[in-house]
């Protein structure tokens, strides 16, 4: 390592005083927890930690071996610091306590140990995403406290395992990113405040479940598919990893535009991604780099939740981008974007047999 470079812990010590470096050291407690996970993801087939279990969490989804033993590995980091009053995951039902015999702090660590997590048995880049609250008090957290709107996040960030390692931050003031160095075993600041351009030309859907999006969706997919020969005058180009940190870190150092949207394949189900652990803190990421995150109809951040792991339709990326599909949804909800039919001419008008 060369001395001089900014490392993960100087700048969270640094940037929280005013929590008088508590939070800074649950970001410590967060990057120990990361650098087990990129050890353990690395191992691949060596480490007998790929394929799936019998189980299924909350959401009724397959667990991977590697889901549970990455919660395990962020739990047992942070339980003990004194900084929390509790954690929630994807990969539990309900929130964890912090066990009896360690001090309680007034942050709640919220988290999806392992996002992507279908693609660790093939190798392609997986992540980890994280999200901070504060309550006024140190104690034990109620469900209550975990039931708060994104922008209450005192900070948010995601770790991404792939070819190098690396943790994306945010406390409020800009995006900043931090590659390991496996030498030195440091989280060094590469990128510090990350800018999301603000058009792009990439965007990224499962375009598989096209037949169930809503039509504005359709309309704006419509439209960049028909390139230089549409309404866009351009050509686009589209990626899909399903590896939303892998998505989420491409928009931000090279701008696009990501959607997981409302659709009607499952109504109990109004998106896929989930509001407090993935949609919340990648929400804040991009907005802290100058992008925007919608579910189409309001903005991520102002959505009040009212369960733990609550789904919600996700728009983020690029601001002209992410923009253009709030306004047709907008358009979609008013019937602005479809030509006026007088009921005079209508089908059962005035002019028609209706016999
Ligand atoms: O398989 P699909 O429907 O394309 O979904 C992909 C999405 O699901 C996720 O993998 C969900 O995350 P988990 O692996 O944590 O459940 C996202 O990372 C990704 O954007
Ligand atoms: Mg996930
Ligand atoms: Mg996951």
């Amino acid at each position: 390592m060369q001395f001089g470079r900014t490392t993960l812990s100087k700048f969270v010590i640094e940037h929280t005083r005013a929590s008088h470096g508590e939070l800074g050291a649950l970001l410590i407690d967060v990057a120990a927890a990361v650098k087990t996970i990129s050890a353990m993801v690395a191992k691949g087939a060596l480490g007998g930690s790929l394929g799936a279990l019998d189980s299924t969490n909350v959401q009724g989804e397959v667990q991977k071996k590697l889901d549970v033993l990455t919660n395990e590995a962020i739990l047992h980091h942070c339980e003990w610091g004194g900084q929390l009053a509790g954690m929630a995951s994807e990969e539990m039902d309900d929130p964890y306590p912090i066990p009896a015999e360690y001090p309680r702090g007034r942050y709640l660590l919220v988290f999806d140990p392992l996002d992507g997590s279908s693609n660790s048995d093939v190798n392609v880049s997986v992540g980890t995403i994280f999200s901070i609250f504060a309550r006024s008090t140190a104690g034990d957290a109620a469900l209550g406290d975990y039931l708060r709107p994104g922008c209450e996040q005192v900070a948010a960030g995601y770790a991404i395992y792939g070819p190098s390692t690396m943790m994306v931050l945010t406390l409020g003031n800009g995006t900043h990113g931090f590659t390991l160095d496996r030498e030195s075993g440091n989280f060094i600041l590469t990128h510090a405040n990350i800018r999301v351009p603000e058009d792009t030309r990439e965007f990224a859907i499962n375009t598989s479940n096209e037949r169930f999006w809503e039509p504005p969706v359709q309309r704006y997919v419509a439209e960049c598919k028909a390139g230089k020969s549409g309404v866009r005058g351009e050509d686009f180009n589209t990626r899909w990893i399903a590896s939303m940190v892998a998505e989420v870190h491409r928009i931000l150092i090279r701008g696009g535009i990501f959607m997981y949207p409302k659709d009607n394949k499952d109504p109990k189900k109004p998106g896929r991604l989930r509001l407090l652990y993935e949609a919340n803190p990648m929400a804040m990421l991009i907005e802290q780099a100058g992008g925007a995150a919608s579910t189409g109809r309001q903005r991520i951040l102002e959505v009040a939740p009212d369960s733990l792991h609550q789904r919600v339709p996700v728009i983020l990326g690029s601001k002209n981008e992410v923009e253009r599909v709030e306004r047709y949804h907008q358009e979609y909800d008013t019937g602005a974007d479809r030509p006026f039919v007088s009921p005079l001419f209508s089908e059962r008008s005035l002019f028609r047999d209706n016999a």
